[in-house]
């Protein structure tokens, strides 16, 4: 008996002990020239100045850029009339190299420029000069072209546009005629992704070096069309003076933990999950079902004996535990929590929240969970700060966001929204929408621009805060946990098709996203 035991402790001390030492290192944090990287357009201004500092001739940086859209032009339609139209800037720059090569490959190309050559910067004015032709009066090129390229305004956007230009920018949108945008559509703010006043509606955009924030934020990705990046000789190495803070969402930020070959189901990490009362499980269920096939090694059920026992008629691998939280949650196995989905907004679920902070498990805490501290929210910023909130993923939507963290300025981006809010609670926070952005509370942001509209879906979020709570459970950080469990989420409704797409076929799309994220 006594040897049985001392063998039982062992096994214990192993799975517990591999749970809590198992190293899972972020890699995100060292890719500072990772193509992942989003510059507001201060930060591309200021890479563009240090490059021409190294001795890399403005001349050059723009012909490069005339090149690569040219080059899009050329890859992407067939030869048509082309009609430029170039802003007062260095937008209007690139515009006439684009211009002078599609000529010189043979294109029919009208141009009209908008500004005043004297005022141009001095390697724009020696691009003009390299054009030489007439300028086109912009009624006919607005008439006889096929094919518009935007040049009147990008990284140097800077104020609201007004008057003329508006006009021109609604012509523009009103021919229905096919818009390349130059680096950005003229009128979306690139660091925010809003409409500065009035907007181009383009089919592509092409931008150089590193995309910005306002190609994936809404609404500016709907005006971008497809966005292609190309290179211009901007240096990666001026990128650690620039220290940008902000990602674009994808499997090279982080990484699932491999499945060991002498890996067994603890080591994958057991993840509890708070089922709602007997009529409204199933939100848990969707979230428990998709920690599952997210990778947990085990997941359970927990809550009231009478809500478990209707659980116990829908699930199979999934275990059901009728034990109250602190006695669970003396069993350090249990890493990783769900609470939230279907939980309903009580004082007993606030205070399951903060045991479990208490505690120090990875946690998700989404919807119920999140609107039960609606009165009190620094009690819960507050435990997390003095517990620790690396392995916390908040997940609100617009609402509840605003009703944890306060209704924030309307001209303040989603960025610094969420940025704010992970600084305020010491957590991640996961503010979903179309345009879902992650915050983490050292001031990273990661923009997730894959979910289409159809995630919008009753359930949609349960299984969100399944994977994530997944991926805790097998070791991920909170922010690697939440930018995966976002990516892998919106893959799994692209994988599904169009339309019919209910929360449950998310969750049987899980082993085939994960299989391609795998590296
Ligand atoms: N680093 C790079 O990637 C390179 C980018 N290039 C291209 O240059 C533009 C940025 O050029 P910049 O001269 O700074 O700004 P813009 O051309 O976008 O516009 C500035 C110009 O427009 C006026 N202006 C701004 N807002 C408004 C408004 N709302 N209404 C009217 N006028 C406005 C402002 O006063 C200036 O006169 C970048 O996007 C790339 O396309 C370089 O070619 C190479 C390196
Ligand atoms: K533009």
């Amino acid at each position: 008996m006594k040897v049985r035991r001392e063998v039982l402790s062992r096994l214990h001390r192993l799975f517990y002990d591999g749970n809590r030492h198992r190293e899972y290192a972020s890699i995100w944090a060292m890719k500072t020239e990772s193509l992942n990287l989003l510059l507001s357009p201060d930060e591309m201004a200021e890479a563009d100045r240090l490059t021409i500092q190294k001795g890399v001739p403005e001349f050059e940086l723009m012909q490069n850029a005339g090149q690569v859209v040219a080059d899009y032009v050329r890859v992407n339609f067939s030869p048509c009339t082309v009609g430029v139209v170039c802003g007062p800037g260095n937008n209007g720059g690139d515009g006439f190299v684009v211009a002078r090569l599609l000529r010189d490959a043979g294109w029919f190309v009208k141009l009209t420029f908008m500004g005043a050559r004297d005022r141009l910067g001095e390697a724009a004015r020696q691009h003009l000069d390299l054009w030489g032709a007439e300028d086109s009066p912009i009624n006919d090129l607005l008439d006889e072209c096929d094919l518009l390229i935007d040049g009147l305004f990008g990284a140097g956007l800077d104020r609201d546009v007004v008057g003329t230009f508006a006009e021109l920018i609604k012509r523009m949108n009103r021919t229905r005629k096919p818009i390349v945008a130059i680096d950005m559509p003229s009128g979306i703010d690139g660091a925010t992704g809003a409409v500065r006043g009035a907007a181009i509606r383009a089919v592509a955009s092409v931008s150089f070096f590193r995309l910005k924030p306002g190609h994936f934020l809404l609404p500016g990705k709907s005006y971008c069309g497809d966005v292609h990046l190309g290179q211009i000789g901007i240096l990666d190495a001026v990128l650690p003076r620039i220290g940008g803070k902000v990602w674009h969402n994808g499997p090279d930020l982080w990484q699932i933990p491999p499945y060991e070959a002498q890996g067994h189901k603890y080591s994958r990490g057991h993840c509890l999950v708070l089922s709602g009362d007997a009529l409204s499980g199933g939100a848990a269920r969707l979230s428990a079902m998709a920690a599952l096939r997210s990778g947990a090694g085990l997941v359970s059920l927990f809550g009231d004996k009478a809500a478990l026992e209707v659980q116990a008629h829908h699930v199979t691998e999934i275990m059901l535990k009728p034990a109250p939280l602190e006695k669970l949650l003396q069993d350090e196995r249990f890493n990783s929590l769900v609470l939230g989905p279907g939980a309903g907004v009580t004082n007993a679920l606030r205070d399951k929240v903060l045991s479990t902070i208490a505690a120090q498990r990875g946690c998700v805490l989404d919807a119920d969970a999140l609107m039960a501290f609606e009165s009190d929210p620094k009690s819960l910023f507050d435990h997390i700060h003095r517990y620790g909130g690396d392995n916390i993923v908040l997940t609100p939507h617009g609402g509840e966001f605003a009703r944890l963290f306060g209704k924030m300025d309307e001209a303040e981006s989603k960025i610094e929204m969420v940025r704010i809010a992970a600084e305020a609670s010491g957590a991640q926070v996961l503010l979903k929408g179309a345009d879902t952005v992650i915050g983490a509370p050292d001031g990273r942001v990661v923009i997730n621009s894959n979910a289409p509209a159809i995630l919008a879906t009753a359930g949609s979020g349960d299984v969100l805060a399944g994977i994530i709570g997944g991926m805790l459970a097998r070791g991920m950080s909170g922010i690697d946990a939440a930018c995966g469990g976002a990516f892998i989420h919106g893959a799994c409704a692209q994988g599904f098709g169009k339309e019919g797409m209910i929360a449950s076929d998310l969750v049987a799309k899980l082993p085939e996203v994960l299989m391609a994220v795998d590296k």
